[in-house]
């Protein structure tokens, strides 16, 4: 693997002082004017001074930009710089700006703020934060600090032993029989009453349908069946709008917003009850209306009877006593579940929107996915039960095509596309950036999926091929390379949950549609923690039939 992120001739490091020289002659030549202009200053307007003034701190900003990567203006550092990439797609921007930085460079943010960050896109550092240094670099108190209201101390949120505790138990329920079991289970269940009614419906109206909003709704009810047990029902005919649903949306968002509003002014709103403070504060309140009644209820069924067969993540922690042998309290067993809908709810969804939209732009890819489909099936020997067939667990595993594809896809639009931790103790990433106590780190996901020195040339082309072996297997990369599902200690817990649902959903849509993104219908990502589409999905539903199928199947394995 090569290192240097070369997306503009090699130059010099950020902190080489050698540049100093150069930026020091527009300013004595700006010095000598103004000693001119001083002579005449009756005749000078002071317009014309303010003018030569912010002409100066222009010059000396953008030649700034030249070493920083943006350029950077006195009291608003670069802030600035980033309304240029608030009008484009910003994740696009900050890439290019990481990359001619060969992987890193210093955010600096207005004075007296605290957005001062180092961004990174260097598999090295990556490594280095998430995995080799993983303790010195924790989500840190200001992030848990911003999210504390709605995540308490549930798994997300939490660093060390609240953590550690958490992620062990999870980690053995996510690879139990039982869990699997449920896992399956749920997604058939919802997939096939619940998901193709409803997009067999949009084709007989022959009306367009958001499948991103569809697709959400199957795993926010998937999620939840997974952490509560229960199922909300987002996902029926006529798309109805459930309230906890709505809560649990608007109660992320108003989260959000704090991290770009000054920490006191959130704090003040949130004391008076105003502004986003108060929406969090209803929505909150109905997620935990929804979750204490959940919790109640199981804690009751519990009780009555103990042989009880659920899985969920609710019961095993439920179940579950601490180092006193006392049972959790109903805020711990809200804040676990709650977080776990976080994980889980919108990330998988996401990433099969920007999968359907890549594949309407690459019909090759589309038609070796359902080549290999119906290889699965005629390997089942037997007959083939056309509309009503199901897909087994042991199918699902064998399709390799298909995991590539969606890979390929998370690779260009990874779900979660910049992530953060905080420095505890002075540090230096492997390469160079001195990091001091209590600096922030971003990472940019996107901007990874995206540099040829990790990908190659080719890097931002959909090519499901680069991960596939010769035998046509799929090969795996490292996760400080292809960093979707973060890496290390804190590797996405529901990784492999969340390719069999995806690869669950996306083959049972294929095998019997031709996903059609509507005509004109504009597609942009939107600027959140999540990397939704901006505008939906909109898209019209084709019957694929069993000659098409055939005629996929023999091009590719003919
Ligand atoms: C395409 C789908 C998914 C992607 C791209 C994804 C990505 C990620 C990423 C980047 C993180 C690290 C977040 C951070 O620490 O800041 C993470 C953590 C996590 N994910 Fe996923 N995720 C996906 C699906 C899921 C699903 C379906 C579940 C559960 C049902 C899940 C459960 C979790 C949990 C529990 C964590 C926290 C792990 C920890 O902090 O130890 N994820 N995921």
């Amino acid at each position: 693997m090569h290192h240097h992120h070369h997306c503009s001739p090699p130059h010099s490091n950020a902190m080489n002082p050698s540049n100093h020289t150069s930026a020091s002659s527009p300013s004595a030549a700006a010095g000598s004017s103004f000693y001119r202009r001083l002579h005449f200053v009756e005749h000078v307007q002071i317009l014309e001074l303010l003018l030569a003034l912010f002409v100066f701190i222009a010059i000396h900003a953008i030649r700034q930009g030249k070493r920083h990567g943006l350029a950077v203006w006195p009291v608003l550092g670069m802030a600035p710089s980033l309304v240029a990439g608030l009008r484009g797609n910003m994740y696009e921007y900050i890439s290019g700006v990481v990359c001619r930085q060969n992987g890193t460079f210093w955010f600096r943010g207005p004075w007296l703020t605290s957005l001062n960050c180092v961004v990174t896109a260097d598999p090295r550092n990556l490594e280095h934060l998430l995995k080799t240094r993983f303790s010195n670099f924790p989500k840190g108190p200001y992030f848990r600090d911003t999210v504390r209201d709605l995540l308490g101390d549930g798994i997300f949120n939490a660093d060390d032993d609240t953590w550690q505790r958490q992620r062990k138990t999870a980690s053995i329920e996510f690879h139990s029989a039982k869990f699997r079991r449920l896992t399956t289970e749920s997604l058939l269940e919802l997939v096939h009453a619940r998901l193709l009614p409803v997009l067999e419906e949009s084709l007989r109206a022959s009306a367009a349908v958001d499948l991103q909003d569809v697709l959400l709704r199957l795993t926010f009810d998937n999620v939840c069946m997974i952490a509560f047990g229960v199922d909300p029902g987002c996902l029926r005919p006529g798309l109805p709008e459930i309230p906890f649903a709505r809560a649990f949306e608007d109660a992320t968002e108003a989260t959000v917003l704090r991290f770009v509003t000054p920490t006191c002014v959130w704090k003040l709103m949130r004391f008076l009850g105003i502004g986003p403070e108060r929406t969090l504060r209803k929505s909150i309140e109905g997620v935990d209306e929804f979750a204490n009644e959940v919790i109640r209820t199981r804690k009751k069924e519990l009780a009555a009877d103990d042989g009880c067969q659920r899985s969920d993540i609710l019961t095993v922690f439920a179940r579950l006593r601490d180092e006193e042998g006392r049972p959790f309290s109903d805020k711990f067993l809200r804040d676990i579940c709650v977080n776990f809908i976080l994980a889980g709810r919108d990330t998988s969804s996401v990433a099969l929107s920007w999968f359907f939209w890549l594949l309407h732009n690459n019909p090759d890819v589309e038609e070796r996915i359902v080549a290999e489909l119906c290889k699965v099936v005629s390997e089942r020997g037997g007959a083939s039960d056309g509309e009503e067939l199901v897909f087994k667990p042991e199918e699902i595993k064998k399709m390799d095509y298909l995991q590539a594809a969606i890979t390929e896809a998370l690779r260009l639009y990874p779900s979660v596309p910049v992530d953060h931790k905080e420095v505890i103790e002075d540090d230096v990433f492997p390469d160079g950036t001195v990091l001091k106590k209590g600096t922030k780190v971003l990472y940019v996901i996107y901007a990874m999926g995206r540099m040829e020195a990790i990908w190659g040339k080719d890097c931002r082309e959909f090519r499901p091929e680069r991960w596939l072996r010769d035998d046509g297997r799929f090969a795996s990369e490292s996760a400080y390379k292809f960093t979707a599902f973060n890496g290390g200690p804190r590797l996405c817990l529901g990784k492999d949950f969340a390719y069999y649902q995806m690869k669950f959903a996306a083959a049972s849509i294929l095998y019997r549609y031709r996903v059609r993104v509507a005509e004109g219908h504009p597609v942009a990502p939107k600027l959140a923690l999540t990397m939704y589409m901006r505008h939906g999905l909109k898209v019209n539903l084709l019957r694929r039939d069993e000659a098409e199928r055939r005629k996929c199947l023999a091009k590719y394995y003919g």
